[in-house]
Protein backbone atom coordinates (compact mmCIF):
# COMPACT_ATOMS: atom_id res chain seq x y z
CA UNK A 1 0.00 0.00 0.00
CA UNK A 2 1.72 2.96 -0.87
CA UNK A 3 1.87 6.47 1.51
CA UNK A 4 -0.20 9.21 0.22
CA UNK A 5 1.33 12.56 -0.04
CA UNK A 6 0.32 15.86 -1.04
CA UNK A 7 3.16 18.33 -2.28
CA UNK A 8 2.58 22.32 -2.75
CA UNK A 9 4.55 24.22 -4.82
CA UNK A 10 4.63 27.93 -6.00
CA UNK A 11 7.34 27.93 -8.66
CA UNK A 12 9.45 25.52 -11.05
CA UNK A 13 8.67 22.33 -9.33
CA UNK A 14 12.19 20.68 -9.45
CA UNK A 15 12.35 18.86 -6.01
CA UNK A 16 8.39 17.59 -7.31
CA UNK A 17 9.72 16.16 -10.51
CA UNK A 18 12.94 14.28 -7.66
CA UNK A 19 9.61 13.04 -6.14
CA UNK A 20 8.08 12.16 -9.55
CA UNK A 21 10.32 10.42 -10.82
CA UNK A 22 12.14 8.48 -7.56
CA UNK A 23 8.72 7.26 -7.17
CA UNK A 24 7.80 6.44 -10.48
CA UNK A 25 10.99 4.24 -10.50
CA UNK A 26 9.69 2.23 -7.34
CA UNK A 27 12.43 3.87 -5.29
CA UNK A 28 9.72 5.89 -3.04
CA UNK A 29 6.72 3.95 -1.92
CA UNK A 30 4.53 7.12 -2.25
CA UNK A 31 1.66 8.29 -4.22
CA UNK A 32 1.55 12.12 -4.50
CA UNK A 33 -2.00 12.24 -4.22
CA UNK A 34 -2.30 15.77 -5.55
CA UNK A 35 0.14 19.02 -6.39
CA UNK A 36 -1.29 22.63 -5.32
CA UNK A 37 0.39 25.70 -6.40
CA UNK A 38 -0.48 29.11 -5.01
CA UNK A 39 0.83 30.13 -8.56
CA UNK A 40 -1.35 29.34 -11.53
CA UNK A 41 1.90 29.80 -14.08
CA UNK A 42 3.91 27.25 -11.86
CA UNK A 43 5.71 25.07 -14.53
CA UNK A 44 5.40 22.42 -11.61
CA UNK A 45 1.91 22.53 -12.18
CA UNK A 46 3.13 20.84 -15.93
CA UNK A 47 5.32 18.73 -14.38
CA UNK A 48 2.22 16.82 -12.45
CA UNK A 49 -0.02 16.80 -15.07
CA UNK A 50 2.82 15.02 -17.22
CA UNK A 51 2.97 12.50 -14.59
CA UNK A 52 -0.85 12.44 -14.25
CA UNK A 53 -1.40 13.69 -11.03
CA UNK A 54 -4.35 15.87 -10.03
CA UNK A 55 -3.50 19.51 -9.64
CA UNK A 56 -4.80 22.54 -8.46
CA UNK A 57 -4.02 26.15 -8.26
CA UNK A 58 -5.53 28.24 -5.17
CA UNK A 59 -4.26 31.73 -5.61
CA UNK A 60 -3.09 33.59 -2.04
CA UNK A 61 -4.38 36.93 -4.01
CA UNK A 62 -8.15 35.23 -4.29
CA UNK A 63 -8.56 35.65 -0.58
CA UNK A 64 -8.61 38.69 1.74
CA UNK A 65 -6.55 36.96 4.77
CA UNK A 66 -3.44 34.70 5.24
CA UNK A 67 -6.09 33.03 7.39
CA UNK A 68 -8.63 32.78 4.96
CA UNK A 69 -6.25 31.07 1.99
CA UNK A 70 -5.35 28.87 4.81
CA UNK A 71 -8.67 27.06 5.84
CA UNK A 72 -9.34 26.63 2.14
CA UNK A 73 -5.86 25.05 1.36
CA UNK A 74 -6.29 22.54 4.23
CA UNK A 75 -9.61 21.57 3.35
CA UNK A 76 -8.07 21.35 0.20
CA UNK A 77 -5.72 18.95 1.02
CA UNK A 78 -7.58 17.27 3.69
CA UNK A 79 -10.14 15.88 1.03
CA UNK A 80 -6.54 13.55 0.24
CA UNK A 81 -6.23 12.52 3.52
CA UNK A 82 -2.52 12.95 3.06
CA UNK A 83 -0.14 10.96 6.06
CA UNK A 84 2.52 13.71 4.68
CA UNK A 85 2.36 17.61 3.59
CA UNK A 86 5.50 18.29 1.60
CA UNK A 87 6.50 22.08 0.73
CA UNK A 88 8.34 21.63 -1.87
CA UNK A 89 9.47 25.49 -3.28
CA UNK A 90 5.68 26.94 -1.22
CA UNK A 91 6.86 30.50 -1.23
CA UNK A 92 3.71 31.22 1.53
CA UNK A 93 4.15 31.77 5.59
CA UNK A 94 1.58 29.57 6.82
CA UNK A 95 -0.12 30.52 9.98
CA UNK A 96 -0.25 28.56 13.51
CA UNK A 97 -2.99 26.93 12.88
CA UNK A 98 -2.37 25.58 9.37
CA UNK A 99 1.15 24.41 11.01
CA UNK A 100 -0.25 23.10 14.14
CA UNK A 101 -2.97 21.12 12.08
CA UNK A 102 0.02 19.18 10.10
CA UNK A 103 2.38 19.37 13.06
CA UNK A 104 4.65 16.16 12.58
CA UNK A 105 3.09 15.40 9.32
CA UNK A 106 4.89 18.38 7.07
CA UNK A 107 7.99 18.53 5.73
CA UNK A 108 10.33 21.81 4.33
CA UNK A 109 12.61 22.04 2.51
CA UNK A 110 15.31 25.31 2.75
CA UNK A 111 18.13 26.32 0.84
CA UNK A 112 20.58 27.24 3.70
CA UNK A 113 22.22 25.41 6.73
CA UNK A 114 19.52 26.40 9.22
CA UNK A 115 19.66 27.42 11.99
CA UNK A 116 21.64 29.93 8.96
CA UNK A 117 19.55 32.26 6.84
CA UNK A 118 16.22 32.04 7.36
CA UNK A 119 13.54 33.21 4.75
CA UNK A 120 14.35 34.72 1.61
CA UNK A 121 17.50 35.26 -0.67
CA UNK A 122 19.82 32.64 0.97
CA UNK A 123 22.30 32.14 -1.43
CA UNK A 124 23.16 35.84 -2.03
CA UNK A 125 23.00 36.31 1.62
CA UNK A 126 25.56 33.25 2.59
CA UNK A 127 28.14 35.01 -0.40
CA UNK A 128 27.71 38.14 1.29
CA UNK A 129 28.41 36.62 4.63
CA UNK A 130 31.58 35.44 3.32
CA UNK A 131 30.29 31.99 4.43
CA UNK A 132 32.75 29.35 3.28
CA UNK A 133 30.16 26.69 2.90
CA UNK A 134 26.52 26.52 2.25
CA UNK A 135 23.83 23.68 1.43
CA UNK A 136 20.11 23.09 2.32
CA UNK A 137 17.96 21.30 4.79
CA UNK A 138 14.89 19.74 5.01
CA UNK A 139 12.98 20.25 8.20
CA UNK A 140 9.62 19.51 9.81
CA UNK A 141 7.17 22.82 9.32
CA UNK A 142 6.72 25.06 12.89
CA UNK A 143 4.55 27.99 13.26
CA UNK A 144 7.89 29.60 13.23
CA UNK A 145 9.56 30.63 9.90
CA UNK A 146 12.01 28.00 9.09
CA UNK A 147 12.63 27.04 12.69
CA UNK A 148 11.16 23.30 12.70
CA UNK A 149 13.12 20.36 13.60
CA UNK A 150 15.76 19.69 11.10
CA UNK A 151 16.26 16.15 9.67
CA UNK A 152 18.25 15.98 6.93
CA UNK A 153 21.16 18.70 5.13
CA UNK A 154 23.56 18.30 2.85
CA UNK A 155 26.67 20.87 2.18
CA UNK A 156 28.40 22.36 -0.50
CA UNK A 157 31.89 24.62 -0.97
CA UNK A 158 31.22 28.27 -1.31
CA UNK A 159 34.11 28.91 -3.77
CA UNK A 160 35.80 32.36 -4.76
CA UNK A 161 33.96 32.73 -7.72
CA UNK A 162 30.42 31.86 -6.71
CA UNK A 163 27.47 33.65 -7.49
CA UNK A 164 24.36 33.00 -6.58
CA UNK A 165 23.22 31.40 -8.82
CA UNK A 166 26.04 29.03 -9.64
CA UNK A 167 25.41 28.55 -5.53
CA UNK A 168 21.72 27.48 -6.76
CA UNK A 169 22.68 25.24 -8.92
CA UNK A 170 24.64 23.11 -6.78
CA UNK A 171 21.75 23.66 -3.99
CA UNK A 172 19.58 22.45 -6.21
CA UNK A 173 21.55 19.00 -6.91
CA UNK A 174 21.63 18.01 -3.43
CA UNK A 175 17.99 19.02 -2.61
CA UNK A 176 17.19 16.64 -5.41
CA UNK A 177 18.68 13.67 -3.29
CA UNK A 178 17.91 14.41 0.40
CA UNK A 179 14.47 15.18 -0.46
CA UNK A 180 13.10 12.12 -1.89
CA UNK A 181 15.59 9.99 1.21
CA UNK A 182 13.65 12.42 3.57
CA UNK A 183 10.78 11.48 2.71
CA UNK A 184 11.21 7.80 2.04
CA UNK A 185 12.31 7.69 5.61
CA UNK A 186 9.16 9.15 6.81
CA UNK A 187 6.97 7.42 4.98
CA UNK A 188 9.07 3.92 6.77
CA UNK A 189 8.39 5.61 9.73
CA UNK A 190 11.76 6.00 10.58
CA UNK A 191 11.55 9.41 10.52
CA UNK A 192 9.65 10.35 13.43
CA UNK A 193 8.71 13.76 14.83
CA UNK A 194 7.73 14.05 19.07
CA UNK A 195 7.06 16.83 21.33
CA UNK A 196 9.10 19.18 18.50
CA UNK A 197 12.28 16.88 18.07
CA UNK A 198 12.89 15.17 15.56
CA UNK A 199 13.97 11.16 15.59
CA UNK A 200 15.65 9.12 13.39
CA UNK A 201 15.11 5.01 13.72
CA UNK A 202 13.90 6.10 17.45
CA UNK A 203 17.19 7.84 18.18
CA UNK A 204 17.16 11.34 18.72
CA UNK A 205 18.73 13.91 16.14
CA UNK A 206 20.82 16.49 17.01
CA UNK A 207 20.02 20.05 16.76
CA UNK A 208 21.30 20.23 13.11
CA UNK A 209 20.08 16.78 11.93
CA UNK A 210 21.65 14.32 10.31
CA UNK A 211 24.52 16.33 8.40
CA UNK A 212 25.42 14.55 4.39
CA UNK A 213 28.92 15.92 3.52
CA UNK A 214 30.87 14.15 0.60
CA UNK A 215 28.85 11.64 0.28
CA UNK A 216 26.30 13.79 -1.53
CA UNK A 217 28.23 16.32 -3.44
N1 LIG B 1 4.65 28.62 9.38
C1 LIG B 1 5.56 28.29 8.44
N2 LIG B 1 5.28 28.51 7.13
C2 LIG B 1 6.20 28.17 6.19
C3 LIG B 1 7.44 27.63 6.54
C4 LIG B 1 7.69 27.40 7.94
O1 LIG B 1 8.78 26.88 8.32
N3 LIG B 1 6.74 27.74 8.84
N4 LIG B 1 8.42 27.37 5.56
C5 LIG B 1 8.19 28.14 4.34
C6 LIG B 1 9.15 27.95 3.21
N5 LIG B 1 10.05 29.12 3.20
C7 LIG B 1 11.38 28.84 3.38
O2 LIG B 1 11.81 27.68 3.41
C8 LIG B 1 9.58 30.45 3.02
C9 LIG B 1 8.54 30.68 2.12
C10 LIG B 1 8.05 31.98 1.95
C11 LIG B 1 8.58 33.05 2.67
C12 LIG B 1 8.01 34.42 2.48
O3 LIG B 1 8.57 35.41 2.95
N6 LIG B 1 6.86 34.47 1.80
C13 LIG B 1 6.12 35.75 1.58
C14 LIG B 1 5.78 35.88 0.10
C15 LIG B 1 7.05 35.70 -0.73
C16 LIG B 1 6.69 35.50 -2.21
O4 LIG B 1 5.50 35.38 -2.53
O5 LIG B 1 7.67 35.43 -3.00
C17 LIG B 1 4.80 35.73 2.36
O6 LIG B 1 4.27 34.60 2.64
O7 LIG B 1 4.30 36.83 2.62
C18 LIG B 1 9.62 32.83 3.56
C19 LIG B 1 10.13 31.53 3.73
C20 LIG B 1 6.78 27.91 3.83
N7 LIG B 1 5.90 28.37 4.87
N1 LIG C 1 12.09 29.38 1.51
C1 LIG C 1 11.66 28.31 0.67
C2 LIG C 1 12.59 28.18 -0.51
O1 LIG C 1 13.29 29.12 -0.87
N2 LIG C 1 12.59 26.97 -1.06
C3 LIG C 1 13.43 26.74 -2.21
O2 LIG C 1 12.68 26.99 -3.40
C4 LIG C 1 13.28 26.21 -4.44
C5 LIG C 1 12.16 25.52 -5.17
O3 LIG C 1 12.70 24.96 -6.34
P1 LIG C 1 11.75 23.98 -7.21
O4 LIG C 1 10.46 24.72 -7.42
O5 LIG C 1 12.56 23.79 -8.46
O6 LIG C 1 11.57 22.72 -6.42
C6 LIG C 1 14.22 25.20 -3.78
O7 LIG C 1 15.58 25.59 -3.96
C7 LIG C 1 13.86 25.29 -2.32
O8 LIG C 1 14.96 25.04 -1.44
Amino acid sequence: MSFPIVVLISGSGSNLQALIDQSLQGQLNTKICAVISNKADAYGLERAKNAGIPTHTLSHKSFSSREEFDTELQALIDQYQPKLVVLAGFMRILTEAFAKHYDGRMLNIHPSLLPKFKGLDTHQRAIDANEKEHGVSVHFVSPELDAGAVVLQARTEITKAETAETLANKVHALEHIIYPLAVKWFSEERLTFQDGKAFFDKNRLPESGILYHKALT
